[in-house]
């Protein structure tokens, strides 16, 4: 149950990134999913989700104007930005949250195209009710720690590991706070969770679905299409 009423919120969809894991000559975010950009597939989650109320996508600052012509080609008509990233993830996120205005902020992958509606309603009521939130699924396989030499060091208890994912979502006000906070430290995260953590504030595991791949190298890409397809064939709405 959501406790505060819902006065718009706004997702950040991070898609800046150059894709080096993927090594393909364009960005893995703009490569076509069947008929259309893995973004666009990202996006068009967020323009049919009732609670987002606007959208900040971050990109290259090579790819703002063919991004806009996406958007209006593929008829994205929800209140939205599109703004240049950084060098960093964190940095693109940073960015993003200049642009945006709802007390409740939603950041995303821009290459995890298959997150739900009700995984983003469930992250976003996690968040308000709980303060912070994360999308996540339990780790299947054992995860063990390695040193540089390649020798096992570790082996933490699988039953207490998850496997983040996004949407995660957090007050405006906090993820600003954290953000200026790694900013002013010189810290790096990979998540925008981690900075929320460094200042102490509690986060919730919600937990989301397998499927909802980041499209991150080469084998992903099949891994995508068969996902689509998969979709497809039941009549599941890409939501
Ligand atoms: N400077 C960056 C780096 C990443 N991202 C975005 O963050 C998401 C997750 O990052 P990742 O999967 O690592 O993408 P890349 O950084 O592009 O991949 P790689 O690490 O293989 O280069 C992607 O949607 C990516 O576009 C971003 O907006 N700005
Ligand atoms: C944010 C994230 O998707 C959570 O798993 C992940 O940390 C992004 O890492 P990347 O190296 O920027 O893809």
């Amino acid at each position: 149950m959501v406790t505060e009423l819902n006065t718009g919120t706004g997702v950040i969809v991070v898609a800046a990134g150059r894709g080096t894991r993927m090594g393909s000559k364009e960005s893995k975010q703009y490569l076509m999913l069947q008929d259309k950009p893995i973004v666009i597939h990202t996006l068009e989650v967020f323009e049919r989700h009732p609670l987002i109320t606007e959208i900040v996508l971050v990109t290259g600052a090579q790819d703002v104007e063919r991004c806009l012509s996406w958007i209006h080609e593929y008829g994205i008509t929800k209140k939205i930005k599109v703004i240049p990233g950084g060098a960093e993830r964190q940095h693109s996120v940073y960015q993003g949250l200049l642009h945006i205005s709802t007390p409740w902020v939603l950041v995303h992958d821009g290459v995890r195209p298959f997150v739900t509606e009700q995984q983003v309603t469930s992250c976003y009521e996690a968040a308000v009710n709980h303060g912070a939130s994360v999308l996540a699924v339990p780790v299947k396989d054992t995860v063990k720690q390695v040193d540089g030499q390649g020798w096992v060091t570790a082996t933490p208890d699988r039953r207490s590991l998850w496997a983040i994912q996004t949407p995660q979502a957090f007050r405006r006000s906090d993820l600003i706070r954290a953000h200026g906070m790694a900013e002013a430290e010189g810290f790096t995260g990979t998540d925008d969770s981690m900075l929320i953590e460094r200042l102490g504030i509690p986060v919730m595991v919600v937990e989301g679905s397998y499927t909802n791949i980041k499209i991150t190298t080469p084998d992903d890409l099949d891994y995508a299409e068969f996902v689509r397809m998969k979709k497809e064939q039941k009549g599941e709405d890409m939501t």
